[in-house]
């Protein structure tokens, strides 16, 4: 890897070819630790420019870390983090051109709505019209034009992101490192400022790194999400593959696959103990696994119905969604699958224990390959 300032030993530093230009963040082999504990383990990772990364995980397994040590908050102990080529192990934060948001927003108290993203556009010696404009633009960007004038303190948790995404806008940051940016606002206005988010990402062409918990967060905001397990990249993918073609079973069920099942591929179709879906053109023949959500199993009241040859099994539980019903069943002919998640509609309720017949529905399936049965176990 380059070295960014350069020293005695390697003289001036080359200037980056335009490939690496145009490869933005790169990760390689990075590893960081606290004392005994490794949070991150050889992670190797490209953002290129104008693409949204999310990094995905469960609670510890060092999402905020890499935020951390790409903005220069923390130390690597091993491996390198560059952009556009450029090595950044010896640039503090200040000179890397990142711009950060976190999880409270930060925003300076004492200043006002346009005071606050002002203070970006100062520091870059922008004229005094041009950042009244500025303001204007980005505030009406994310959604809180004619705003300049409030104060911070009458700002809801919503409208306190915004201004902190505005914020960080305004210095136009090579790269945006989001860390958890709606944790804290309620589910309806979080849904709502992802949507927002991902059109000004577009607009502004971001490269960012987001840093999440929360599945449709990641999949809204993201070109590609990386699934970070024990500190470990376990998969990085488009939202689309990861969803339907996760890597591993641990990756499965991570994103919501409460039952894994053995299953085949045929040319035509793939089968499992719970019956087939077609086979997509992009799954190979031969033996793959099943990763159920909820929606991959439609139950509907087998009264009336026989020898439709689709399994039946009891319900055990239900519980009321908003536009369906979600059951726990299970099959008393094959008690091997055990308890298992399957959706009804609120038209079609059956009482607990009364018997149901089981179809999969491919939209809720996901595809795991056969030989990632454990992580070890990846190629
Ligand atoms: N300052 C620190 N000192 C010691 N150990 C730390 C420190 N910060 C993090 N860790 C440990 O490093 C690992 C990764 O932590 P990190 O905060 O990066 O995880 P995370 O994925 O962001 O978790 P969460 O989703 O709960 O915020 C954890 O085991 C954590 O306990």
């Amino acid at each position: 890897m380059r070295a960014a300032l350069g020293d005695a030993e390697t003289g001036p530093v080359p200037p980056p070819t335009s490939r690496e230009r145009e490869e933005g963040l790169r990760l390689e082999g990075l590893t960081v630790r606290y004392g005994s504990t490794t949070a991150l383990s050889g992670v190797d990772l490209v953002v290129p420019r104008n693409e949204v990364l999310a990094v995905l995980g469960p609670s510890g397994c060092g999402k905020t870390t890499l935020l951390r040590t790409v903005a220069g908050l923390e130390r690597h102990s091993q491996g390198g983090i560059s952009f556009d080529g450029v090595d950044l192990s010896r640039v503090p934060v200040h000179r890397r051109g990142f711009g950060m948001v976190f999880q409270d927003g930060q925003l300076f108290g004492h200043r006002d709505v346009a005071g606050n993203v002002d203070f970006a556009l100062r520091m870059r010696s922008v004229g005094r019209r041009e950042r009244r404009e500025t303001v204007a633009r980005l505030l009406e960007s994310v959604g809180l034009a004619g705003y300049q004038r409030r104060r911070v303190a009458e700002l809801s948790g919503g409208q306190a992101q915004r201004v902190a995404l505005a914020r960080a806008l305004a210095a136009e940051p090579r790269l945006l490192l989001l860390d958890e940016p709606l944790s804290g606002l309620d589910r309806i206005l979080r849904e709502r400022l992802a949507v927002d988010l991902a059109r000004v990402f577009d607009r502004a062409s971001m490269t960012g790194v987001l840093v999440t918990h929360d599945h449709d967060e990641a999949f809204t905001l993201a070109d590609r999400v990386a699934v970070l397990m024990g500190g470990r990249v376990e998969q990085l993918d488009t939202p689309w593959r990861l969803w339907h073609r996760p890597a591993t079973e641990e990756v499965a069920r991570f994103l919501g696959c409460g039952t894994v099942l053995t299953a085949y591929a045929d040319d035509e179709a793939i089968s499992c103990a719970l019956g087939s879906i077609p086979r997509p053109e992009d799954c190979p023949t031969g033996p793959v696994r099943f990763g159920l959500r909820a929606a991959g199993l439609r139950a509907v009241r087998s009264t009336g119905r026989s020898g439709t040859g689709e399994p039946r099994a009891v319900v055990r539980e239900r519980l009321h969604r908003h536009d369906h019903v979600r059951l726990t069943v299970d099959v008393p002919e094959d008690p091997g699958l055990g308890e298992l998640e399957a959706v009804t509609a609120h038209g079609d309720l059956a009482e607990l224990g009364e018997e149901v017949t089981l179809t999969l529905d491919s939209t809720g399936v996901a595809v795991i390959p056969e030989k990632s049965r454990s992580r070890d176990s990846v190629g």
